[in-house]
């Protein structure tokens, strides 16, 4: 699959974005036109560079409001395009972009399919005589023209050699449900008269469609379009020319270039990979068109054609089975680590000892492992550093996320230790990827079993992400650890509004709890807030986020209990929430009495019940102890909005106290 970019995606100058689109891999780019306009190359300089990098300049757009329009508008609409043509001719770019008219109030445009095909026509003959050729693409906002079905009917009538039609996802998805015809009505345009195909995602929103296109493009598998469907569609058409992104998003355009490049090229590898899958489960069952079991001589000539775009996929990898541990980083001797280590003890940990060869010593309660490393440099809070999750083969694993363009970890080990496969995440945490605990050995007595007081395990990670590498950290995890993104939620915090993305495994009866109950192996939540920023390292700035990790218990209130004894110091909750819960549920006064006596939250969902509780917090982390009774699926969301307001007021008074 040839893969692009607009220029439009990315921050920076117009060389900056191409060096930064040739580094992450791209085979070409199209060259938005207010990048050239406002660039200090030459058009010449351009083409020299682009080929110098080894990057193809496949477009050249937009040319807006060409048809509709009067005779002596038209007119004058050749002369701009010719000038673009030759400008094209500079750059030794052959196809541009031409979008469907979106008419000015009061101007004389007339609404007549006729009459755009004539001007189309007259536009790719103009076009031919300098070797150009001519996409149009219906904007979902264009005011006659605003369907892909509609464009390819006029370009079909234009029958120019030199005119074809551009498929544009967001225009395309963005209309379903609202009148735009569906996707799969592209397979009935032959495949060498689409000329460009053009692919954003987006989250659904219900606003205008015109600001939802302009700020709220994300990359493939960072929204909720069905682009796998899409583009195979579009394959089964025999298209095999550019795959190119064009994501207008407020954010990736201020971003850092080379970051958002790479974002960027993971999300075509994952789309290409999804899209391959597709097609091949629809050719496996045989139904992909009329639900036939034995493909017809039709369908397999179209399943040939699809390989036209010569699509790859990667090594494969089950969702994780588990998250095997979590490593909190903590320079060695300070009051931090000492108060680290004394809220472990109090949640019921154990230290097993320190590594063999490494400043690092491992706390376990149950199956829940945490990893207190050392090697944190002084002056830095501690903070979640690493998670680590199960894996049945971490070599396939790895050597897929690095495809993905994740950057692997490099470790130094001694002889005789367990070599663990690692990446970065977005965010700069560790992931490492484990077929088992053999790793335990390394510590301590080199009792790798588990300890026998009662059961505990990792529930679930929340880590704080910079609002720049959001979208990044969602395809991150669901294309490298094939994690399941959720619909996000916000939460209310003092400091503001809080978005809230959970990616997690699917519902399993593999790894039922009690009763019977569905569980999911893996839970992770993002938290996204504007005061995170991408240049805290991680750690050092206290007051710019929190992060947690959670251990499921078999009887929160015995354990909470036990805690308290110990010293832990509890979130306080206040009084005005129990009030609110009794309002809300009607608890029985024991148990209501006992949540508060404790500290101790409480939720409810259709399937079961949630109890929980929260630590003082620690540099930027801070421990949840939960149970989930029958099932209950969710992460106490009602409650996060007084967990903020705590530790909020808690920073607040930790600033002033200096
Ligand atoms: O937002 C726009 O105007 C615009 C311009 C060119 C495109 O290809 C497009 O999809 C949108
Ligand atoms: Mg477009």
């Amino acid at each position: 699959m040839r893969t692009g970019i607009a220029t439009v995606c990315l921050s920076g100058t117009l060389e900056e974005k191409l060096r930064a689109a040739a580094k992450a891999g791209f085979d070409g780019v199209e060259i938005f036109e207010t990048d050239l306009v406002t660039s200090s190359l030459s058009p010449e300089d351009v083409r020299l560079l682009a080929a110098d990098l080894g990057l193809g300049l496949d477009l050249y757009q937009p040319f807006r409001d060409l048809d509709s329009v009067p005779d002596e508008r038209y007119r004058a609409n050749l002369r701009r395009a010719e000038a673009k043509f030759r400008l094209m001719g500079r750059l030794g770019i052959d196809t541009i972009l031409v979008c469907s008219t979106v008419a000015a109030a009061g101007a004389a445009y007339t609404d007549d399919d006729g009459l755009r095909a004539e001007q189309l026509h007259g536009l790719a003959e103009l076009a031919a005589g300098h070797g150009v050729k001519v996409a149009y693409e219906a904007l979902a906002w264009g005011t006659y023209v605003n369907d892909y079905e509609h464009a390819w009917k006029i370009v079909e009538s234009a029958d120019h050699p030199n005119l074809g039609t551009c498929l544009d996802t967001f225009h395309i998805l963005s209309r379903l449900g609202t009148g735009g015809p569906d996707p799969s009505g592209i397979e009935a345009i032959p495949g060498e008269k689409v000329f460009f195909v053009q692919v954003a995602d987006a989250p659904k929103l219900s606003m205008d469609v015109l600001n939802w296109s302009r700020h709220y493009r994300v990359f493939p598998g960072e929204g909720q379009f069905d682009l796998p469907g899409f583009l195979g569609h579009a394959a089964r058409t025999g298209y095999n020319g550019p795959v190119s992104l064009e994501v207008f998003n407020d954010t990736f355009r201020q971003a850092d270039v080379e970051r958002t490049a790479v974002d960027a090229m993971r999300s075509l590898i994952w789309l290409e990979e999804r899209t391959a899958k597709t097609l091949a489960a629809a050719s496996a069952r045989g139904t992909a068109h009329d639900g036939a079991v034995e493909p017809t001589p039709a369908q397999l000539a179209q399943a040939s054609r699809a390989n036209a775009m010569r699509l790859t996929t990667l090594p494969q990898v089950a969702p994780p089975a588990g998250l095997n541990f979590a490593e909190v980083k903590s320079a060695a001797g300070t009051e931090a680590t000492g108060a680290l280590e004394r809220l472990l003890a109090q949640l019921g940990f154990a230290p097993r000892g320190d590594h063999r060869t490494k400043p690092v010593s491992l706390w376990t309660l149950g199956e829940a492992r945490i990893v207190l490393n050392h090697q944190g440099a002084a002056g830095v809070a501690p903070a979640i550093s690493a998670l680590a999750f199960d894996v049945a083969d971490a070599v396939t694993a790895a050597a897929r996320a690095v495809q993905l363009k994740a950057q692997p970890v490099p470790r130094t080990s001694q002889a005789n230790e367990e070599i663990l496969q690692a990446v970065r995440a977005p965010d700069a945490t560790e992931v490492f990827l484990c077929e088992d605990t053999r790793w335990m050995q390394e510590f301590g007595d080199g009792d790798a079993s588990p300890q026998p007081a009662g059961s505990a395990r990792i529930d679930h990670i929340n880590l704080a992400q910079p609002w720049q590498h959001f979208d990044e950290a969602v395809l991150f995890y669901s294309s490298v650890l094939a994690l399941t993104p959720e619909a996000s939620q916000d939460v209310s915090s003092p400091a503001g509004l809080v978005r809230s993305q959970v990616m997690q495994t699917a519902l399993s009866d593999n790894a039922a709890g009690d009763g019977g109950a569905l569980r999911r192996s893996v839970r992770l939540a993002l938290n996204l807030a504007p005061w995170i920023q991408a240049d805290s390292v991680k750690g050092t700035l206290r007051d710019t986020f929190q992060e947690h990790i959670a251990i499921e218990v078999d009887d929160l209130i015995a354990h909470a209990a036990a805690c308290r004894r110990r010293g832990l110091p509890f979130l306080p909750i206040p009084e005005n929430y129990y009030e609110d819960l009794d309002a809300r549920f009607g608890l029985d006064p024991e148990f209501l009495a006992a949540l508060r006596g404790l500290d101790l939250l409480y939720d409810r969902d259709a399937h079961g019940e949630f109890l929980h509780f929260y630590t003082a917090t620690v540099g930027s982390v801070f421990f949840e102890v939960v149970q989930r009774i029958a099932g209950y699926d969710g992460f106490g969301a009602p409650n996060a909005p007084v967990r903020h307001a705590v530790q909020f007021a808690a920073q607040s008074a930790a600033r002033r106290a200096g």
